[in-house]
Parts: structure tokens; C-alpha cells; sequence
């Protein structure tokens, strides 16, 4: 997608022209983290980074762009600035898929304040909307268990927001999208049916099924449900098998979108077993998501492939994931933001992540964040309550925050979405299952170095004086 450095809220531009006209223009560092898992889950996956990069990379004001600023009022010097307006900072992040908890940093952005203000809404709009949506991926991926997953979002999808959700699915678990310009762009396996609309437009089912099979034998999937889905569409499906395995090719699939699915694949499947075409998947669709996928399971549904829309790529119910960016030092001095919500106070300073893993390489279930320039940190303290903590000495620490950017350039490989996919599995699989639960699952455990916890209370008294 082309974005421009104008992609931003007007607010940081105003801010950036103030920083610029009075000289307050010092490093900075800023964190992205989000406070609550969505969906009541117990993880998050993130993805984003790979896009975020990108298009960091290549960020620049258009002149449309600078002419629009003119006549709002930006004056002639900053103008001048933003034209030559280039990200020239560093950003350190958590590997993209990796699975990523509350309240700690997931990403650290070092730069000139102007940059990195500037960069601001872009960075959370990003890193929000997918991660959203690899994490409602990740869930439906858990419920489906080794069943093929195929996003058929786009249409529900908020505008372009379909684009980033199919790349994010197929992060999350996903095999396949609908979405030919995601498959294009991302180089992810795009594939499709048919709909109604075809079937209806001949009339007779039988018709139109023949004619798909004729043109496009090749990964064929029969929708059977717009007549009668046992009585008409099946039997018309299996003689088109049959017509097409005397030709010597073989009917993929047929599609259910109505009804009960999980006695009506059941049904098909004897009566396509019967038939002798045991090798006919079965697809289903129809406002899947993580629950109905988990209760078909449940019901013994006789499913392959599961095609998932709306409540895939709308990241339904949350919509949003409330990830946040926030100041955590100025010129080399510690920041902080206070709150009433102890929840929401920030974390100063440039810092680091070491997720425990325990002896036989799995998470132990618990992160620690400290002081980037600390040594080896021994014990980890609950963020609020001093009676809480944790000796991590004897665990091995994984440190999670890695140099992806210096000086406005990209330090690390392009990595395809088959490979942050691969790497997703690879930590899901790290992750114990009463973290994966839908209801009340464990919480994972975040704590701070004591000299992170002190250095933060030092500030909060500070301010509060
Ligand atoms: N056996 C089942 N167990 C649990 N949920 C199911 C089962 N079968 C279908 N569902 C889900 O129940 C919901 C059924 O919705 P709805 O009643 O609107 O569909 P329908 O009437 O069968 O189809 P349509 O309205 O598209 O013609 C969907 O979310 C579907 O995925
Ligand atoms: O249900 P979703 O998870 O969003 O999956 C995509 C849906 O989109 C298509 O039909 P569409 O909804 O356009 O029409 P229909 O409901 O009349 O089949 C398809 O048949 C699926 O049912
Ligand atoms: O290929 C399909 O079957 C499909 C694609 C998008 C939406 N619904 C169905």
C-alpha cells in the first residue's frame, strides 16, 4: 500500500512543528505495548513488523502532502524539514509471531523526538490491527487443530484494513486466503470456491456444477446448499465426481454454508464414502470463529477445511487491541506518565525482555523487564505489590528485544510470511496449554528488575511531590 509520512494524526504534526521551532528536538525512546490480551485470552501473537519496516524505510512527505500541511498553517522552515523528512532511528522489537504478553515493551523506538513522534500513529495503527487479528488467527487455529484454515474475510474487512488481516491470519495459523491482492503482495496461498450467485444464475445446479468441473477441474469445490443441501446439492455433486473421475480427474471438495454443520457433514461424508469418494473433502463456512470451530470438534463434525470471515479479520468482538506508545526517556533521563489506573503508569528507560525458559526449553511462564544496561537480573518483582516475587536466577533467559532498524535502516533479513508463520508455530508450541484455554486462562507472569521497580518509584514519588 502506498503510505505516506502524512499517514499520522495532526496532533503529532503540531507537536513535531513545536519541537523543531523551539529546538526541543533531543533523543528519545518510546515503548509499544498493550495492557490486555484481547478476546480474554491468555497470549497475543505479534505481527506488523515486517509491514512497519517497510514502510519506515521508504517514508517520506508527498508534495500533496506538503502543500495540505501549507494551508493548515504549518510555517515555511518546518515545512522545508518535512520535506526532506526521512525515519533515520532505531528501533528494537520482539521477533514478529512471537507470543507476547501485557503490559510489557514489545517494540523500543530510539530516535530524534520529531521522528519519532511523527511515526506514532502509523507504528500502533500497524502493530494493533495485526496483531489483533494473528491472535483471533492463533484462536481459531487452536480449535481447529490440524484442519485446514482458509480466510474469506475481505469482504467484511474495515476497508483496506483486509489487505494487512489476510497477512496476519496466515501468521496466526491460517493456510490460505480468499484475498488476491494479499496472496500477490504476500506470496500466500490464495484459494476459492464458488458462490451461490453461479449456481443460481444457471438454474439448474447440475448445469452449473458440470460447467465448473469442465473449466476449472483443478482444486474444484462444489458449494451443495442453495437447493437442498442432502437432497439436491450432494447427489448433484457426486455425478460430477464421477463424470470427472471418468475424465481422470478428481473433485476436490464440496461446501457447506448453511444448516447444521455438524450433522450435515457427517451426513455427507457417509454419503460420499458410500460412494466411493472417500477422497472428497468437506469445507465448511458460515460465521465460523474459535467457539463454533471448538463445539463442531466437539460434535464429531466431519469438517477438512474450515473457511473463516467476519469474525477473523474484524478481530470480533474486541475490534481493537488497545496497544500503546509511550515516552520512557528524554536525552538520556528516565521518563514516566502517572496514573490513578496503577495499571496504566509507564515504565522509564531504555529496557530489555528475557522470557524464562525452563529446563526442558519450554516458557516457564514468566517475562522480565530491566533496565537495558542492567547485568543478569536475579529476581523479578510484581509491578505493584512488593509482597510478590519471583527468583529467576537458576532459569535460562531469553532475551527478547533485538536491533531490527539502526539509523532508519532495516539490520535484519526480510522474513517471508511462511517463515513468521513457521516461527509462530515454534513458540505456540513453547507456550503450556492452560495459557492457550479460552476460559480464564493462566496469567502469565510479568515482573520488573528490582532497580527497573525502584528507579519507577523514585519517579512516581518525584511527581508527586
Ligand atoms: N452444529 C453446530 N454447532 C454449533 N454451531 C453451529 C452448528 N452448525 C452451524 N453452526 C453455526 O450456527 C450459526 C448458524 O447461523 P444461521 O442460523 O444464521 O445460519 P443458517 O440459517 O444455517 O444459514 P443461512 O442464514 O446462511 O442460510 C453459524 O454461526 C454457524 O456456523
Ligand atoms: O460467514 P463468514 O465467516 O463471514 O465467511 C464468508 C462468507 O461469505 C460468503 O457468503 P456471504 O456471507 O457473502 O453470503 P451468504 O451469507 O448469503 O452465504 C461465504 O459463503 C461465507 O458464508
Ligand atoms: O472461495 C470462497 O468460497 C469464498 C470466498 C470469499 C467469501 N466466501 C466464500
Amino acid at each position: 500500500m502506498n503510505i505516506t509520512a502524512a499517514y499520522t494524526d495532526l496532533y503529532q504534526l503540531t507537536m513535531a512543528q513545536v519541537y523543531f521551532s523551539t529546538k526541543h528536538d533531543g533523543r528519545v525512546v518510546f515503548d509499544y505495548y498493550y495492557r490486555n490480551n484481547p478476546f480474554d485470552g491468555g497470549y497475543s501473537i505479534f505481527a506488523g513488523l515486517e509491514d512497519l519496516l517497510d514502510i519506515l524505510e521508504n517514508l517520506k512527505f508527498s508534495s500533496s502532502d506538503l502543500l495540505f500541511l501549507e494551508q493548515h498553517g504549518f510555517e515555511r522552515a518546518f515545512l522545508d524539514y518535512l520535506r526532506d523528512f526521512r525515519f533515520q532511528g532505531n528501533i528494537r522489537s520482539s521477533k514478529e509471531g512471537d507470543v507476547v504478553f501485557p503490559t510489557r515493551p514489545i517494540l523500543q523506538v530510539e530516535a530524534n523526538i520529531i521522528e519519532a513522534q511523527i511515526i506514532e500513529t502509523l507504528l500502533l495503527n500497524i502493530l494493533n490491527f495485526q496483531t489483533l487479528i494473528a491472535t483471533k488467527a492463533s484462536r481459531i487455529r487452536h480449535s481447529a487443530k490440524d484442519g485446514v484454515l482458509l480466510d474469506m474475510g475481505l469482504r467484511r474487512a474495515h476497508a483496506t484494513g483486509g489487505y494487512y488481516a489476510s497477512r496476519a491470519a496466515i501468521i496466526g495459523g491460517f493456510d490460505g486466503t480468499s484475498n488476491v491482492k494479499a496472496a500477490e503482495a504476500y506470496n500466500i496461498p490464495a484459494s476459492g470456491t464458488m458462490a451461490h450467485s453461479f449456481i443460481q444464475s444457471y438454474g439448474d445446479e447440475l448445469e452449473a456444477f458440470r460447467d465448473f468441473a469442465k473449466v476449472r477441474p483443478k482444486n474444484c469445490v462444489l458449494l451443495i446448499d442453495t437447493y437442498n443441501t442432502l437432497k439436491i446439492g450432494l447427489p448433484n455433486a457426486i455425478t460430477v465426481a464421477k463424470e470427472m473421475e471418468s475424465r481422470g480427474e478428481q473433485l476436490m471438495g464440496v461446501r457447506l454454508d448453511s444448516g447444521d454443520l455438524a450433522y450435515l457433514s457427517k451426513r455427507t461424508r457417509t454419503i460420499l464414502d458410500e460412494a466411493g469418494l472417500g477422497y472428497v473433502k468437506i469445507v465448511a463456512s458460515n460465521q465460523l470463529d474459535e467457539y463454533v470451530i471448538k463445539s463442531l470438534k466437539e460434535q464429531g463434525a466431519k469438517i477438512d477445511i474450515f473457511g473463516v470471515g467476519t469474525n477473523l479479520v474484524t478481530g470480533k468482538p474486541d475490534a481493537s487491541l488497545g496497544g500503546v506508545y509511550k515516552l520512557s526517556e528524554y536525552k538520556g533521563e528516565p521518563r514516566i506518565k502517572l496514573s490513578e489506573n496503577i495499571i496504566k503508569v509507564s515504565l522509564p528507560y531504555k529496557k530489555q525482555v528475557y522470557r524464562m525458559i525452563d529446563q526442558n526449553g519450554l516458557f516457564y511462564g514468566a517475562d522480565a523487564v530491566g533496565i537495558y544496561s542492567e547485568d543478569k537480573v536475579n529476581e523479578m518483582v510484581h509491578p505493584f505489590d512488593s509482597t510478590k516475587n519471583l527468583d529467576i536466577s537458576a532459569l535460562k533467559h531469553e532475551p527478547l528485544l533485538e536491533s531490527v532498524m539502526e539509523n532508519g535502516k532495516r539490520v535484519v533479513p526480510f522474513r517471508t510470511v511462511s517463515e513468521i508463520a513457521e516461527y509462530s508455530k515454534s513458540r505456540m508450541a513453547k507456550l503450556p496449554e492452560e495459557y492457550k484455554r479460552f476460559q480464564n486462562p493462566h496469567i502469565y507472569k510479568i515482573g520488573l528488575s528490582n532497580k527497573l521497580k525502584q528507579e519507577r518509584d523514585t519517579l512516581v514519588r518525584q511527581h508527586k511531590t
